[in-house]
């Protein structure tokens, strides 16, 4: 890392503007494609040596063992003792992938045949309620990797969504499953309680909750046939009261945040039928088999993970912003935010010393062209500049007069503003030429220049469909990978959600008023106090 901060004195005085007017080849020079998946990365402050001494440290660091680990599924993920082979999931090659010496493929692909068929039975109407009516709305009940993931992809593959309505409740607050419910009818309406442990108490409240919905309505017998389940704890399933046939399980080695592409996409596979499914999880394995063999400076993943650390720990920047001009990616960054956050929002290294770097970025971002008309501001004149991934697709799912064009053009806009930016003297003829007088111009000149030189990756397809939208998503869990491996964080453990959920059962007798707040710190005993008196 020394001598990449070395050579950042080199490339910080550099402008973007400059090192593009300077290689009419720079484009060719730092772009990635898979395929029509492609990756510009010119827009980076980035020259050729610098790619190089990246390459470097990801070498450095094994990279490549640590992919080669993870595939072979070894026990990454040392904290919890587990493989880590979500890659698994989506393996279309017919290769063996041993655990503990055991081939775990059966297992998956008799899982996803049955989920399959269950999604497409309920699609067909084949599955019925209790009174014999199909279902026209799927419930998912999940929270964390049991919901974001689901409700992204459902979401992005609208185009495609010609099965029964999906919703999806995920908040412990009332109004999320009581929202819900209001509008649905109990007759028609399956729920899928979708949750790794069984024990999350989100997802547990709501499913009572929903039972509760089923039984009062349709009597207590009928619950089983308005249930499903997914989970790797097959007894506790069970034990609520779902039927067998309807329980679909998965593996501890498959991270919540890593599960969209095992049984908890089954509301995907309802919504879009199972061979969609399929195929989402074929773009999925595609983006694998590369992420494996690609050599590293051709690999769409490592570049996209490099240029985040060399922004993170060289430049300093703390966040990174994801906007998609797609629509439908509405809950991308979301997502991306468990995906990323969760995996390397960590501060130990492997052998539980302190990190020695700055460890995962802040992610958030929302679609454009909104994001232009809210926080875009920041982005091109605010103090910390911030990298952006700008996500776009060639194809439009709708042809509607010149509405992609024009999106297109946005997108292209921006990144192409964040890079040239506008220079003081540009301002001044821009205004001069608008009949400003010299002391006006002087007055407004400052506020009307963009730095530019500030960095982003366009990542461009031909078309937003379930095998580029797997491509997508495992583009960036690898991403995720190739930084925590430059960090030396176990990247599949979470030990940081636990303390609040500890604490959370402790002040629950205490909310209820069948505890006293006492031993409390004074903060959290004055609210409590507070919120008594509310309440009366
Ligand atoms: O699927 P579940 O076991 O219900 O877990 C749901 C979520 O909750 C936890 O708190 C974890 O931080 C997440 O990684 C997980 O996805």
């Amino acid at each position: 890392m020394a001598d990449l901060v070395e050579h950042a004195r080199l490339v910080e005085p550099l402008h973007l503007r400059d090192l593009f007017a300077a290689d009419p080849q720079r484009f060719q020079r730092f772009s990635v494609a898979l395929d029509d998946l492609l990756i510009d990365y010119s827009k980076n402050r980035i020259v050729p040596q610098t790619m190089e001494r990246l390459m470097a440290l990801a070498r450095v660091a094994d990279l490549e063992g640590w992919r080669d680990r993870m595939f072979a599924g070894e026990p990454i993920n040392t904290t919890e003792g587990r493989a880590v082979l979500h890659t698994a999931l989506r393996n279309r090659s017919g290769r063996a992938v041993t655990v503990d010496g055991r081939d775990v493929m059966p297992d998956v692909t008799e899982v996803l045949i049955r989920m399959g068929a269950f999604a497409d039975s309920v699609r067909t109407g084949a599955v019925k309620g209790a009174t014999g009516k199909a279902f026209t709305d799927v419930v998912n009940i999940g929270i964390g990797g049991s919901d974001l993931g689901p409700a992204m992809v459902t979401l992005a593959l609208a185009p495609y969504h010609d099965g029964p309505r999906v919703h999806f409740v995920s908040n412990v607050d009332g109004a999320h499953i009581a929202d819900t419910l209001k509008r649905l009818d109990a007759e028609t309406t399956l729920f899928l309680v979708a949750s790794k442990t069984f024990t999350t108490l989100e997802t547990m409240t709501n499913a009572a909750t929903a039972r509760a919905f089923v039984a009062d309505r349709l009597g207590e017998a009928a619950v089983p046939d308005h249930f499903a389940a997914v989970s790797t704890a097959v007894p506790k399933c069970a034990a609520f009261g779902i039927r067998e046939d309807r329980i679909f399980g998965f593996w501890d080695w498959v991270g919540g945040r890593y599960s969209v592409w095992s049984a908890i996409g089954l509301p995907v596979a309802i919504a879009v039928g199972s061979e969609r499914f399929e195929s989402f999880l074929a773009g999925g394995h595609a983006m694998d088999e590369h992420f494996r063999t690609a050599p590293l400076e051709a690999n769409l993943p490592v570049v996209l993970g490099l240029l985040g650390v060399w922004y993170r720990n060289v430049f300093g920047m703390a966040s990174q912003a994801v906007i998609p001009y797609d629509q439908r990616l509405s809950r991308f960054a979301a997502h991306l935010q468990q995906l990323d956050m969760e995996s390397n929002g960590k501060r130990v290294r492997r052998d539980g010393r302190p990190v020695a770097l700055s460890t995962g970025p802040v992610v958030w971002g929302e679609p454009g062209t909104n994001g232009q008309h809210a926080f875009f501001q920041l982005i091109h004149q605010g103090t910390d500049p911030i990298p952006v991934d700008f996500l776009l697709a060639a194809e439009p799912h709708e042809t509607l007069s010149d509405h992609h064009a024009k999106l297109v053009a946005n997108c292209l806009a921006q990144s192409e503003a964040l890079m040239r930016g506008k220079t003081l003297d540009e301002v001044r003829d821009e205004l001069a030429a608008a009949g400003l007088d010299e002391e006006a111009i002087a007055a407004l000149a400052p506020h009307k220049v963009f730095p530019g030189n500030r960095p982003s990756n366009t990542i461009l397809y031909r078309k937003l469909d379930p095998f580029t939208l797997g491509r997508l998503l495992a583009l960036y869990e690898h991403k995720v990978f190739v930084q925590g491996v430059i960090w030396n964080v176990n990247s599949f453990d979470q030990w940081g959600v636990e303390l609040g959920k500890q604490l959370a059962t402790e002040l629950l007798p205490v909310v209820k008023g069948d505890a006293d707040p006492d031993t409390r710190d004074g903060s959290t005993a004055g609210l409590i106090g507070h919120f008594r008196a509310l309440r009366g």
